[in-house]
């Protein structure tokens, strides 16, 4: 199966439009105003309206309220709902709301992180295994922050899965090639400063998935 990619944290047409020139299978909607990323309803809604259908839209989340994730799914007519920091109990909660697909973020350091995986079986239809951010930092994700990916060799993922934190173009033929990942996330690893996506850097990271 050919590995795909997610360009998350995108906030512009034209980096919008290079991350589906280029190829991506899902692109991802900051919905998090602490982030540099972050989307009102209105950005959001603009920018979902280039999205052709076989590219999916994902709504990145921080354990949102039901207000907030239902007006974002409308506006965005999202795909998916990624959420971070967020229970199982929630998570399935948002997946019935939403009807949207529900990725479950894990934050991980050390292969005790993966413990909690297969309480999200029932409630998420996919594992997004991103990399733990410092203690006190702003963001659960998009920090450009990387695991270390031995702690998944030889897990028994429960659910489909992807990966993310840290990866750019320069590591992330090691990283599948490493953990056998189906799909791939990067936001900082494509950006010139935080927030600001590179259309070159998109391609270039792209071509790098399509090429694994
Ligand atoms: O990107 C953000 O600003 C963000 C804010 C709050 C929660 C999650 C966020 N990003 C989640 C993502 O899906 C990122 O792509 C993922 O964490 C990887 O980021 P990076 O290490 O910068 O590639």
């Amino acid at each position: 199966m050919p590995v795909t990619a997610k360009i998350c944290g995108l906030s512009t047409a034209a980096t919008l439009d290079a991350a589906i020139a280029g190829g991506a299978s899902h692109v991802g909607f900051v919905i998090f105003p602490p982030s540099p990323r972050h989307l009102g309803l209105d950005r959001l809604a603009g920018l979902a309206a280039r999205v052709p259908d076989h590219v999916r839209k994902v709504g990145v989340f921080v354990d949102p309220d039901d207000d907030l994730l239902m007006a974002s799914v409308a506006a965005g007519g999202l795909d998916v709902v990624q959420l971070h920091k967020t229970t199982p109990g929630r998570v399935a909660h948002c997946r019935g709301l939403s009807r949207a697909q529900a990725w479950a973020a894990i934050a991980v350091k050390t292969r005790a992180d993966l413990d909690g995986a297969p309480g999200f079986v029932g409630a998420a239809d996919r594992l997004l295994y991103d990399a733990k951010t410092p203690e006190g930092a702003a963001l659960p994700g998009g920090m450009g922050v990387r695991f270390d990916w031995e702690v998944l060799r030889g897990f028994r993922h429960p659910l489909p899965w992807a990966l993310s934190g840290g990866l750019d173009v320069a590591n992330v033929a090691e990283a599948i090639a490493r953990t056998g990942a189906p799909l791939v996330d990067v936001s900082s690893g494509v950006e010139s400063a935080p927030g600001v996506k590179d259309m070159d850097k998109i391609a270039a990271f792209l071509q790098r998935v399509s090429a694994s």
